[in-house]
């Protein structure tokens, strides 16, 4: 399994962007996805996206169709422009994500539900849909992060070429890493378009995936109360 560009995010135009500070390195599409601020550079000084919309063309040109017929004039363009937004997670540190933290003395689990998940496959860059449930138990400080930076995370991380185990453990590692709670659950259902729409074309076939760490690895009787609120009966 290739996982380089997953483990590399920073390996891009805007590889200074690491830094907690550094959001102004950021186009205004993969800023987004950090916080709710209004920041940003063009995507143009980001990405090339002259580059993508050449590829798109020959491909439009390879599977028979004329890439200079009206309907199809603009459309490298728009793939490029709708590439910027799909990858954008490539362009940032999703540990900026974490940087809000809150004392609340709140040493239960903490699960958000229902986070709508899209990403592409890596292996036909197809999308892949369904929801993420996310789980923690903070750590002997109490601290806790803000309800929308764990779908944020998702986010950062979905919006890269994907297989949905990675997604699923990347998200509970950094987790670990940031927050230091004393566990973490993570549990993803979706179903992907390259089953679907292609190959062997099972639509409906929904993958869970989990990943947990920390005492809820450990202790079976909180991984069954903490699975029992993700997949209720
Ligand atoms: N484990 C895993 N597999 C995935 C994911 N997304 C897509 N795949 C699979 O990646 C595999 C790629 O298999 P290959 O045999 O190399 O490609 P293929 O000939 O297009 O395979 P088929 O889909 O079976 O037609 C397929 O079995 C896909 O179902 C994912 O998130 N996780
Ligand atoms: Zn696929």
């Amino acid at each position: 399994m290739n996982t380089d560009a997953a483990a590399s995010p920073d390996k891009g135009l805007a590889a200074s962007s690491t830094e907690p500070d550094g959001d102004e390195a950021l186009d205004y599409v993969a800023a987004r996805l950090i916080s709710g601020k209004l920041t940003g550079r063009p995507v143009e000084e980001t990405m090339d996206l002259a580059r993508i919309e050449k590829a798109v063309r020959e491909i439009l040109i390879a599977v028979g169709e004329d890439p200079d017929r009206d309907g199809l004039q603009q459309t490298p363009a728009r793939v490029a422009r709708a590439y910027a937004e799909l990858f954008a997670g490539l362009r940032v540190d999703p540990a900026q994500v974490l940087s809000t933290t809150f004392e609340a003395n709140h040493e239960e689990l903490v699960l958000v539900r229902d986070i709508d998940v899209m990403s592409l496959c890596e292996h036909h860059l197809l999308p892949f849909r369904g929801s993420a449930h996310i789980g923690y138990i903070p750590g002997p400080d109490g601290r806790i992060t803000g309800l929308s930076k764990l779908a944020r995370l998702v986010e950062v991380f979905a919006r890269r070429p994907q297989v949905q185990e990675r997604l699923t453990s990347q998200i509970a590692d950094l987790l670990m890493s940031k927050l230091a709670p004393r566990g973490v659950v993570v549990v993803l259902e979706c179903e992907h378009m390259c089953m679907a729409m292609r190959g062997i074309q099972k639509a409906g076939a929904k993958t869970i995936t989990s990943a947990v760490r920390g005492t809820l690895q450990h202790d079976a009787k909180s991984r069954a109360e903490a699975m029992a609120l993700i997949i209720p009966r």
